[in-house]
């Protein structure tokens, strides 16, 4: 093929340039065609005039003559103001935040200008007295880093508020994010009518604490106060401009109160690795390194949940980040607040040896749960490593060596507004480890054989124990219960016992209902199952509609799966549901109800939806609007008052029930009275004193949104109704619930402390229904107990002697003994690691 000499003088050194770049391309393996092609466009490209605004014509040959000047071209090709600089630094300032940037230096003004046109053909110049070649008209690149920037947004996840706040010139992006985030959780503390309580004398000492800067560890029972303690805390860092970040370290409740997780704000991952590992992941991240530096205090609520993995990692992170290796924590503030008799930190099937960082994925199958352990010793397979190293996943953050008395102050709240002072007394003497007689007869009364279960939750409800009820005027049953432990069924019986309750619970109203708690999400989903397929109506099915908009490496999706509401909701007519409380609303409960009906959405609830969030949460709004059109019905559900709920006897005193949760505590937006076009048999289900307590209602359910945030910033959520199935719910799902009544029963499998923490969930001594559980199922997690005796007095680690590594010398034999490079092998961790606890599965 020939190719035809250009007539422009600049031609000989056009042809000169390309037969040169074609030679050093030939040298790669490219097939003859393609080295064709590039010539012909080297040639195409070298040849074209490029016309200037102004009149004047700029061509390549009098380019040529900036060359002998010897300084670089910067062709900024996707850039703010796009052209040809002279300058590195004015050339960095037009892509600094610009989205989608593209740009290179030359040293021909020639090379410059063709990088530029490739993308750009039709592009004019016009040089300037700087010697620079401004784009004329800049319209295509505008669009393009228009596109971008959109699309990088949508990486970065959504600012909160950003349209209200966008109008702030030369605020930095993420100031707006974090302000407006901070607005609106302010907004939400301020509105808790919690957030008005003067403290009490407790409570002011834990605050006074804080204020003054302390490290300090706030535990208590159900309702002593320690959210109100924790709003009051928030609302003062808040007023007096402090950098702080709320978190919880529960993934379930963090999603339930519109917090960060804990892990999330760490940035660790899964904190798989070394230290030195996670910390340098850490630090190569700006937005991270920030905010570890910059935030005065950390507050983490559900600190049961907390792992000494990561308290470890929070106290070395800070330290190494902040420059700051001798003091703990590095000088940042750290609020821990919960309940340590509550849900122990679970394990999301990961953990790594501390000493080569290597991952060891634990499956949750029967031979590996002694692995998942608290404590438990396992054998790296890194054949290079091959040590012995402890889980520390599962383990109390109190349990780790940063944890240190000295450090943090220990308040422990004992005074509570629980309305039930009797089973306040129950929990409390079982928390410090003690049954007395009085604490046994009061878990006898309860006890309940399956006949007992049976006839009591078809006719009328359990018959409430005088106070004082000993053998002598206790129901027959419960009298052959105080002659001993009660026996185990059978394993005919127990099934039999599951097939007679299925039948019956489905036929139970609201006011003999008992919410079977148990201790695996998978027991729950097996009984909702049995009992919503004992219903005979139609079905419906709600699949709850999840985005992710950025995945960072603690997964946004896995957080999502462990919220309060699952992927799919299976409901039929008369099916018994947990409508879920509010996140910042007045209803702060959960209540129960049935199923009534389905009815297809007003199109004045869309509009409610639309208006409700038009403002910077279009993504969210369309997808709320996308999953009502695709489900077409939303349910309606009879519910009652919560106080109607309860157990005849049992009114409720003080604050327990909150004091946003009245009898009129609003359900639902849109709430028609009973006896509607929808409702079923409402007069069945009228209140009996009308002076205490509404009327029953019925409510159409709106979907809800749940939300991931990540350094304020919404990356996922997921779009669902706020309802479960009401027959049986896990301890994980029903973390900070109360219900009028609970079943437990032996015929799960209870792991330490955990029969305990399901105690929690019943409103009422009376509310509480056992069936064949001993006694001995309620204690506590000893480690807890040791802890809580140990609390302000001495540093832990000298109360717990179970869970330490074996010593050096023995670990470097058992080392040596076993194989190198062999699966993972827990050694023997009952005699090492203390009382095994069994994972939430
Ligand atoms: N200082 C106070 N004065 C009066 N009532 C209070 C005070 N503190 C808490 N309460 C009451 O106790 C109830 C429970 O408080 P709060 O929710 O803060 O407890 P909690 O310990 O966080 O409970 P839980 O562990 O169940 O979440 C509140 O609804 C409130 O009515």
């Amino acid at each position: 093929m020939m190719l035809q000499q250009p007539e422009d003088p600049v031609g000989p050194y056009v042809w000169f340039t390309a037969l040169v770049n074609t030679f050093c391309l030939a040298r790669k393996p490219k097939s003859t065609l393609a080295l064709l092609g590039q010539l012909a466009l080297m040639l195409k490209r070298s040849t074209r005039d490029i016309q200037p605004s102004h009149g004047t014509k700029c061509t390549l040959s009098e380019s040529l003559a900036h060359t002998a000047e010897g300084r670089k071209y910067y062709a900024m090709r996707i850039s703010r103001n796009p052209g040809i600089y002279r300058s590195w630094s004015k050339a960095r300032s037009l892509i600094d935040g610009c989205a989608g940037a593209r740009y290179k230096s030359f040293s021909t003004v020639a090379e410059a200008m063709a990088f530029i046109l490739e993308q750009f053909p039709n592009a004019t110049f016009t040089k300037n007295v700087n010697g620079e070649y401004i784009m004329d008209d800049p319209s295509a690149v505008n669009e393009i880093v228009a596109a971008a920037s959109l699309k990088k947004d949508k990486l970065r996840g959504i600012v909160f508020g950003a349209l209200e706040d966008s109008d702030a010139a030369g605020v930095p992006y993420d100031s707006i994010a974090a302000a407006s985030r901070l607005r609106q959780l302010t907004a939400a503390w301020e509105a808790d009518p919690r957030s008005r309580l003067p403290l009490n004398p407790e409570q002011q000492q834990a605050f006074d604490a804080i204020v003054e800067g302390r490290n300090v560890c706030i535990t208590g029972m159900r309702a002593t106060g320690k959210q109100t303690l924790m709003l009051h805390v928030k609302l003062h860092f808040t007023r007096s401009h402090r950098v702080f970040a709320p978190t919880s370290a529960c993934a379930m409740r963090s999603l339930m109160r519109g917090l960060e997780s804990t892990q999330s704000w760490m940035g660790v991952g899964k904190a798989i690795g070394t230290k030195r590992q996670i910390l340098s992941k850490v630090r190569k991240n700006a937005a991270l390194r920030k905010a570890w530096i910059d935030t005065d205090a950390l507050l983490i609520e559900d600190v049961s949940r907390l792992s000494a993995q990561l308290f470890e990692l929070i106290d070395y992170i800070s330290r190494e980040l902040r420059k700051a290796p001798d003091r703990p924590f590095g000088g940042m503030q750290v609020v821990l607040c919960g309940d340590f008799y509550e849900l122990p930190p679970v394990l999301s099937g990961a953990i790594s040896c501390p000493d080569c960082g290597q991952s060891h994925r634990l499956g949750f199958e029967k031979e590996n749960m002694t692995a998942h352990q608290p404590g438990a010793i396992l054998e790296c397979i890194n054949e290079d490593c091959g040590k012995l190293f402890q889980n520390t996943w599962t383990m109390f953050a109190f349990e780790a060596p940063a944890w240190s008395t000295d450090e943090i102050i220990h308040i422990d709240l004992l005074r509570t507004y629980m309305g039930d002072t009797r089973l306040a007394t129950l929990i409390s003497e079982l928390r410090a480890g003690m049954t007395t007689d009085e604490t046994s007869k009061m878990l006898a009364s309860r006890a309940q054989t399956m006949d007992a279960v049976i006839t009591t939750e078809t006719s009328t409800e359990l018959p409430p124990p005088s106070p004082n009820a000993g053998p002598s005027n206790a129901p027959e049953e419960h009298q052959q219960q105080h002659q001993g432990p009660p026996q185990s069924p059978s394993p005919e019986q127990q099934q039999l016992f599951q097939q007679q309750l299925v039948g019956k619970t489905v036929q139970n109203t609201t006011a003999t209902f008992s919410v079977n708690i148990t201790p695996t999400e998978e027991d729950a989903s097996n009984i909702n199952m049995l009992c919503i397929s004992a219903l005979t109506t139609s079905m419906a099915v709600f699949e709850a509609s999840d985005t992710v908009i950025k995945s960072f490496d603690f997964s946004s999706r896995g957080q999502l799966r462990e919220g309060p509401v699952d992927e799919s909701l299976v409901l039929k007519r008369g099916a018994m549901v947990i409508l879920l409380p509010e996140r910042h609303g007045t209803q702060m409960r959960p209540r129960l109800g049935r199923i009534c009906g389905f009815v297809a959405p007003s199109p004045e609830m869309q509009a409610q939806i639309s208006a409700r969030l038009a403002r910077g949460l279009e993504a969210v709004r369309d997808a709320m609007l996308e999953w009502i059109s695709k489900h077409q019905l939303l349910p309606q559900v009879i519910l009652e008052p919560f106080e109607e709920q309860l157990a005849p006897g049992a009114a409720l005193a003080g604050g327990d029930l909150g004091s946003g949760a009245g009898p009129s505590g609003g359900a639902g937006p849109s709430i028609e009275s009973a006896g509607g076009p929808h409702s079923e048999n409402p007069t069945r289900l009228q209140p009996r004193s009308a002076a205490v307590c509404a009327p029953a209602t019925v409510v159409t359910i709106e979907p809800r949104t749940w939300t991931v945030t990540f350094k304020d910033r919404l990356v996922a959520w997921r779009i669902q109704l706020p309802l479960r199935l009401a027959y049986a719910v896990s301890l994980d799902k029903s973390a900070g619930l109360v219900f009028p009544r609970i079943r437990l029963t032996s015929a799960h499998r209870w792991g330490p402390g955990q029969a305990h923490a399901a105690l929690y969930r019943s409103a009422t001594v009376e509310g509480l229904h056992l069936y064949y559980m001993h006694d001995s199922s309620f204690e506590p997690t000893h480690q807890v107990v040791a802890f809580m005796a140990t609390c302000g007095m001495q540093p832990f680690s000298t109360a717990i002697t179970s869970r330490v590594l074996p010593d050096t010398d023995a670990n470097e034999q058992d080392s040596k003994g076993h194989g190198r490079g062999k699966s993972k092998k827990p050694v023997d961790p009952s005699s090492l690691a203390g009382t095994p606890r069994k994972g939430s599965g």
